[in-house]
């Protein structure tokens, strides 16, 4: 089977592109990334409770840490204890620095912070030096931890108690099994895979499975079996070749931001192949569809200047999309008489 698949998600792809909503035209401040610190030396400097953040976090990340500092506190003390960071208590030269793949800086001296960043920039290594913003090469997020999943929150460093309050919010609404659904995906790929050979059918599989297992009155733990029993469910008589009839639906969208949207759209644009839309759809609400997904302005499509017949036209077009297997979505305005 050939998939239809473009054009692509733009407004995923390049953010900013065509919008009409001045606030996604901005650069970003900082790349986003998550860096692999596994066995590699990190250096951290200062040994009280801000340090001791940093290092909860380094040693998560498995990091092969080193803390310098005159005198520790007592968590970073137990750590040190354990086996888990080398403590070093003399002063900082230059050349402790040197094979680190990251610094971080938690002391309140800055005759030592210029230090720092002299040696780690002449070595080009990246330095974070906590609530320092300017002499940062890097910030840390708020992490909203769901290990393995991990949601990190920035604002650019314009505002870090946002950042906290937007992770105090979303930890009351992304449900603890996160991370167990996560897990469970982790193991269950290569199974899913060799029941679903074609890649529609296993993303249609995944979403479908990680949407109910999303769902927030699920509160019973998921469990490895529920894979075996969903894949049963998705795939009749355990026919590896069966891709499902997609889903239609055509949505009038009163609303002008993705935040007032009802659920029930946004859950179908979220899952959509393809979504057609009128011109004033917002962007962020279009931005809800995956990154694969195709989305087509109406107007391209149909010369058809009537909006009914426009409509009829694309939800032809839709059920025949929809007996190749595609989820389309149409989005359309209310029409003004
Ligand atoms: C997210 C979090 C993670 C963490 O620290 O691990 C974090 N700051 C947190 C909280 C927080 N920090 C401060 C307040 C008091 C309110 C205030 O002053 O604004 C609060 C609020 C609170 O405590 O609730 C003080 C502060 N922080 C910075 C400056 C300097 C400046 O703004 O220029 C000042 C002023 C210092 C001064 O006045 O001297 C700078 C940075 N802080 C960052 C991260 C990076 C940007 C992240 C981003 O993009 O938003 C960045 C750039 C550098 C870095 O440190 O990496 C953590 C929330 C964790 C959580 O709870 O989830
Ligand atoms: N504690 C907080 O809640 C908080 C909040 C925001 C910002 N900060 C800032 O973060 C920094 C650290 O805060 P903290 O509460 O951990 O302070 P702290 O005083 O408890 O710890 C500072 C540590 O740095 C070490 N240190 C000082 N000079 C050093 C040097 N030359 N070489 C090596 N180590 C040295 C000290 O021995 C101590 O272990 C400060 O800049 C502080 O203003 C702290």
């Amino acid at each position: 089977m050939t998939h239809y698949r473009a054009p692509l998600n733009d407004r995923i792809r390049d953010p900013g592109m065509g919008t009409t909503n001045p606030d996604r035209t901005e650069n970003y401040a900082y790349f986003p990334a998550f860096i692999h610190v596994t066995g590699k030396k990190v250096l951290v400097l200062g040994g009280g409770e801000v340090a001791t953040g940093k290092l909860r976090i380094l040693i998560k990340s498995q990091a092969n840490i080193t803390v310098v500092a005159p005198e520790i506190c007592d968590d970073i003390a137990v750590m040190v204890d354990e086996g888990r960071i080398v403590w070093e208590s003399t002063p900082f030269v230059d050349t402790m620095v040197n094979g680190a793949a990251m610094v971080f800086d938690a002391t309140d001296d800055p005759y030592l912070t210029a230090r720092v960043k002299a040696a780690t920039k002449r070595r080009n290594i990246l330095l974070n030096v906590v609530d320092k913003t300017a002499q940062c090469d890097f910030i840390v997020p708020a992490i909203l931890d769901r290990s393995p999943v991990m949601i990190t929150i920035s604002t650019g460093a314009c505002a870090p108690a946002l950042a906290r309050i937007i992770r105090q919010r979303l930890e009351t609404v992304l449900p603890t099994t996160m991370s167990q659904l996560a897990r469970i995906a982790r193991d269950a790929r290569q199974k899913v895979a060799d029941h679903l050979h074609d890649n529609v059918s296993r993303q249609r599989f995944w979403t479908h499975f990680f949407q109910r297992g999303l769902q927030t009155h699920s509160a019973r733990s998921i469990c490895p079996e529920d894979v075996d029993l969903a894949l049963r469910q998705f795939v009749p008589d355990g026919s590896s070749a069966t891709v499902p009839g997609g889903q239609t639906l055509m949505a009038d969208v009163h609303v002008d931001n993705a935040f007032d949207l009802p659920h029930g759209i946004a859950r179908a644009i979220e899952t959509a192949d393809i979504v057609f839309h009128e011109d004033h759809i917002a962007d962020d609400i279009l931005t809800l569809a995956r990154r694969d997904a195709t989305v087509i302005p109406i107007g391209c499509i149909t010369l058809d200047e009537h909006p009914e017949r426009k409509r009829e036209s694309i939800s032809q077009q839709s059920k025949i999309f929809a007996r190749q297997g595609f989820n389309i979505v149409t989005l359309t305005q209310p029409i003004t008489h």
